[in-house]
């Protein structure tokens, strides 16, 4: 049985995996994380991270709160040699290096995953391939009116991906937001030259799209022995 904490519990992702859970055998959730702290109802809900440590015994954080909180809980997470599962985005590459640090120095692991769903993976792989035959990218990320960040973790994914593969750096220009009512995410690479243009669109229809790939790495995270970003580090 894995005993899980879910960070952000009350929150649009954080809510819909409580429910996803209660379907799976051998996950169980014993405490959440949220703004208030409530320990008086069916489990412990804490606001304070250390505290979670000190009284709750658990196997796995997982967190989809914000960028903030998520970096903090992570580094105290990984500080005490606990497995994590992150789902908020917003981490650049400074905080990656600077929390795969402390989980080697720590024992801790995890992973950090701006998305969960398997198509958004494949879009990524995609535009990499599309990297060694074409020089000009867009990147347009479309979400829901109550995304907070912008760009999507998705979107700054893939750009530095292309960053890698194209040995540039995409100026923010290359990347460009769209918040609409009766959006809930959708990814779309524009690839071109001078004779053809190619797109690649990967749209969430529900979060169903990311429950298979967050069950998967709540059971597998504590095979890993360090912190990886992105949930490909998971897949065969
Ligand atoms: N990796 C993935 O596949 C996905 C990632 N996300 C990311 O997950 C994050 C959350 O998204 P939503 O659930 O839509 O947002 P939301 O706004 O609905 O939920 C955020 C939750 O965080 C909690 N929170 C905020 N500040 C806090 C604090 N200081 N202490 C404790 N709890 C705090 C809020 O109470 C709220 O329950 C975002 O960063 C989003 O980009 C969303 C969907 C999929
Ligand atoms: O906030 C969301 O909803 C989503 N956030 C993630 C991101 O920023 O890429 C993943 C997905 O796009 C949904």
């Amino acid at each position: 049985m894995k005993k899980i904490v879910v960070g952000g519990l009350e929150g649009k992702m954080g809510s819909f995996l409580v429910e996803a859970i209660k379907a799976e055998e051998d996950i169980e959730l014993v405490a959440g994380v949220s703004e208030v702290e409530q320990l008086d109802g069916e489990i412990p809900i804490y606001n304070d991270i250390q505290k979670v440590l000190d009284e709750v015994e658990f196997d796995v954080y997982v967190d989809f709160t914000v960028y903030q909180f998520a970096k903090m809980a992570s580094e105290v997470m990984l500080k005490a040699g606990k497995a994590i599962v992150i789902g908020t985005t917003g981490f650049n590459k400074e905080d990656l290096d600077y929390l795969k640090t402390i989980a080697k120095e720590n024992g801790g692991k995890g992973v950090i995953a701006p998305n969960f769903s398997i198509g958004a993976i494949l879009i990524n792989k995609f535009t990499e391939i599309c990297s060694h035959y074409f020089d000009n990218f867009e990147i347009v990320e479309y979400h829901h009116v109550n995304k907070k960040d912008q760009p999507s973790g998705t979107a700054t994914y893939i750009a530095n991906t292309l960053d890698c593969a194209l040995k540039r750096k995409l100026t923010s220009t290359h990347v460009h937001s769209v918040r609409m009512p009766g959006v809930l995410a959708k990814h779309q690479v524009l690839v071109s030259d001078e004779y053809q243009t190619l797109e690649l669109i990967h749209q969430s229809n529900s979060r169903h799209s990311f429950e298979k790939g967050i069950i998967l790495a709540i059971r597998k995270v504590s095979e890993l022995d360090e912190l990886v970003y992105g949930l490909q580090h998971l897949l065969d």
